[in-house]
C-alpha cells in the first residue's frame, strides 16, 4: 500500500559497502573533524578561527563534493555552508539534509579522553561533538563523496545544509540559509536534521530498540529573572536580600511543576505505534489509552526523560549576584531555560511562570522564546518519513518499529517552516540512555562500527531518495 509497500521497493543501486581503506579513512576524517574546537558560547562567541578552520578541512578530506560540477557550493554567514545538488530530474522536488559544525563547550575534567583529542580508545572515537553533530556532518558529506567516486548522479535535488551556530540558536547560519533559499523560491520536499535516535534502554520492560523521528521538537523560553535592592553594609544586613528573594522564586519554579500535557501533542500517536512491542499487561494498557491514560501518564512523569515528553520543563541554568563578600547585593539575576511542550504556547506558559513566582519584586525580561513546531507528516504518502522508514528497515532489520515521536532538544531545522511542512529529526544510530547525558554532558563518544553504518546510512538514504517512489502495479499470482 502506497509508500509502504515492500513490493516497490528497488534495492539501492550501488551496494553500500566500503573497502578497508575508505573504512579506515572515514574514521580518521572523523577524529580530524573532532580536532578543531569549534566551540559556541553564545551567538557573539564563537570560536571563529576553529570555524574558519574547519571549512578548509571539509573542502579537503571531501575534495569531489567540492570539484563536482553539479554541485555548487556557498559559504554562509561566513562560516556556515550550503552544498546545491543538482539531480538530473529537474521534475523531482529537492529535498534537504542537515547538520552543524558548531559544538557546546566541554569540561577540562571528567573525561576518559580529552574532548577535542579525537582519540581511539576500545573501537570508540571520543570527543564533543561526535553525536552533537559532527557525526551527522561528517557521515553526510562522506556519503556523498563516496557515491561521487562511484560515478553516482542523483536523480532528485537535494541540499546540505551545515549550520556553524546551531548551539546559541541558528541565527546566523541556519537562518540565512532558509533566507536565502526562499529568495530563491526554492519549496523542500521534505528535511532530515539531528534530533531523535534509535531507541535502546529507556523504557523499562521494553526489550527492543525502537526508532523515532521527531515530526515536532519543543519550543523554548530564555526567560531573566532580576531583583535589585538598595545595597549596603553586610554587618547589619537587612531581613531579606536581593539574592534571597530571587533565590526563593526560582526554587519555587523549580519545585512547581507545569502541568502534565499527557494525551496532547504526538505523544499519543507514539504510543499506539509501540504499543504491540510491549509484553503483557503494557501492550493492552497503551493500547487502551481512553482508559489507563492517567496511570501511563503518571507513570512517565517518573522518569525525568519522559517526563520531558509529557511537560513543559523548567531547568534553572544561570545564577548571578554579589560582587564582594562584605557587600548586601544590589541586584541579583537568574536564568531559566524552559523548554515548551508542543500543545502550549510562549504566552500560555509566560502566565503560568508569572502565576507561580507571586513576587512584584521579581522583573521578568525575555531573552529568546518560540512556539513549539508544527507537527509533519507521518502517514503513508509522507515521503520523507516513509524513506526514512524504508532505510532504516534495510540498515538495521533488527529494529522492528519505526514510530513518530517529539525531540525535547532543538534543532536548526526550525527555521525551515518557511520552505516545508515535513521537517524530521532523525540520527541513524543507536542511543542508550549513557549515550544521552553524554551529549552536552562529559565522554561523548562514538563507536567506529556506529559511525560507519551513519555513513551507509545515508548512502543509501539518497539512493532511495531517487527511486521511484510510485506504488508498484498490483503483482497478479499465477
Ligand atoms: C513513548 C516514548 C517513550 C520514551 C522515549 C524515551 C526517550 C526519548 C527522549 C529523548 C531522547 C532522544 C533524543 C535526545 C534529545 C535531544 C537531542 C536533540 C537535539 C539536539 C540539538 C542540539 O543540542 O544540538
Ligand atoms: N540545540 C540546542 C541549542 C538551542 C537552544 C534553543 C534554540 C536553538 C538552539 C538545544 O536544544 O539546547
Ligand atoms: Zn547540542
Ligand atoms: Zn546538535
Amino acid at each position: 500500500k502506497g509508500l509502504k509497500g515492500q513490493g516497490h521497493q528497488r534495492a539501492p543501486q550501488i551496494p553500500s559497502q566500503f573497502s578497508p581503506g575508505e573504512r579506515f579513512a572515514m574514521k580518521e576524517a572523523l577524529k580530524g573533524a573532532i580536532r578543531i574546537p569549534t566551540v559556541s558560547f553564545s551567538p557573539e562567541d564563537i570560536n571563529a578561527t576553529a570555524l574558519a578552520e574547519f571549512g578548509e578541512y571539509i573542502r579537503t578530506v571531501f575534495p569531489t563534493v567540492f570539484k563536482t560540477s553539479f554541485i555548487r557550493h556557498e559559504v554562509i554567514g561566513d562560516y556556515s555552508h550550503l552544498l546545491t545538488v543538482r539531480g538530473s530530474d529537474p521534475g523531482l522536488q529537492p529535498y534537504m539534509l542537515m547538520a552543524h559544525s558548531d559544538v557546546v563547550p566541554a569540561s577540562d575534567g571528567g573525561w576518559e579522553v580529552p574532548p577535542f583529542s579525537g582519540l581511539e580508545r576500545d573501537g570508540f572515537i571520543h570527543g564533543r561533538g561526535t553525536l552533537d553533530n559532527k557525526n551527522s556532518l561528517m557521515a553526510i558529506l562522506q556519503a556523498l563523496e563516496l557515491l561521487l567516486n562511484r560515478n553516482y548522479i542523483p536523480r532528485r535535488s537535494f541540499f546540505i545544509a551545515l549550520g556553524h551556530d546551531e548551539e546559541v540558536s541558528g541565527q546566523n547560519g541556519a537562518q540565512k540559509i532558509s533566507a536565502l533559499l526562499q529568495a530563491r523560491g526554492t519549496k523542500l520536499a521534505f528535511i532530515v536534521d539531528e534530533g531523535n535516535f534509535i531507541l535502546d534502554g529507556f523504557i523499562p520492560h521494553l526489550k527492543k530498540p525502537f526508532a523515532m523521528i521527531a515530526v515536532s521538537e519543543k519550543g523554548s523560553i530564555n526567560l531573566r529573572l532580576q531583583v535589585n535592592m538598595t545595597p549596603g553594609h553586610s554587618s547589619a544586613p537587612p531581613k531579606e536580600t536581593s539574592i534571597g528573594v530571587l533565590a526563593a522564586a526560582i526554587s519555587r519554579l523549580e519545585q512547581t511543576p507545569m502541568p502534565n500535557m499527557f494525551g496532547s501533542g504526538p505523544l499519543k500517536m507514539t504510543l499506539q505505534e509501540l504499543a504491540h512491542e510491549f509484553p503483557f499487561p503494557a501492550n493492552i494498557i497503551l493500547s487502551n489509552l481512553w482508559l489507563f491514560g492517567p496511570l501511563v501518564s503518571r507513570l512517565m512523569e517518573r522518569n525525568y526523560i519522559t517526563n520531558a515528553l509529557v511537560r513543559t520543563t523548567t531547568a534553572l541554568t544561570m545564577f548571578n549576584a554579589g560582587v564582594k563578600v562584605n557587600v548586601i547585593p544590589p541586584v541579583a539575576q537568574a536564568i531559566i531555560n524552559i523548554r515548551i511542550h508542543p500543545a502550549q504556547t510562549v504566552q500560555e506558559v509566560l502566565d503560568l511562570v508569572k502565576n507561580i513566582v507571586t513576587d512584584n519584586r521579581i522583573q521578568f525580561h525575555v531573552l529568546t522564546a518560540f512556539d513549539p513546531l508544527p507537527v509533519s507528516p507521518s502517514d503513508h504518502q509522507a515521503l520523507g518519513y516513509q524513506l526514512l522508514r524504508q532505510t532504516i528497515q534495510s540498515i538495521f532489520p533488527e529494529v522492528s518499529t519505526v514510530v513518530p515521536g517529539i525531540c525535547i532538544g532543538n534543532t536548526d531545522s526550525r527555521h525551515y517552516t518557511n520552505l516545508t511542512t515535513s521537517i524530521y529529526r532523525f540520527n541513524p544510530l543507536y542511543l542508550h540512555p549513557q549515550s544521552f547525558r553524554s551529549i552536552h554532558g562529559i565522554n561523548e563518544k562514538i563507536s567506529v562500527p556506529a559511525y560507519e553504518t551513519q555513513v551507509k546510512f545515508i548512502f543509501e538514504f539518497i539512493q532511495n531518495a531517487d527511486a521511484d517512489q510510485e506504488p508498484a502495479p498490483h503483482q497478479h499470482e499465477l
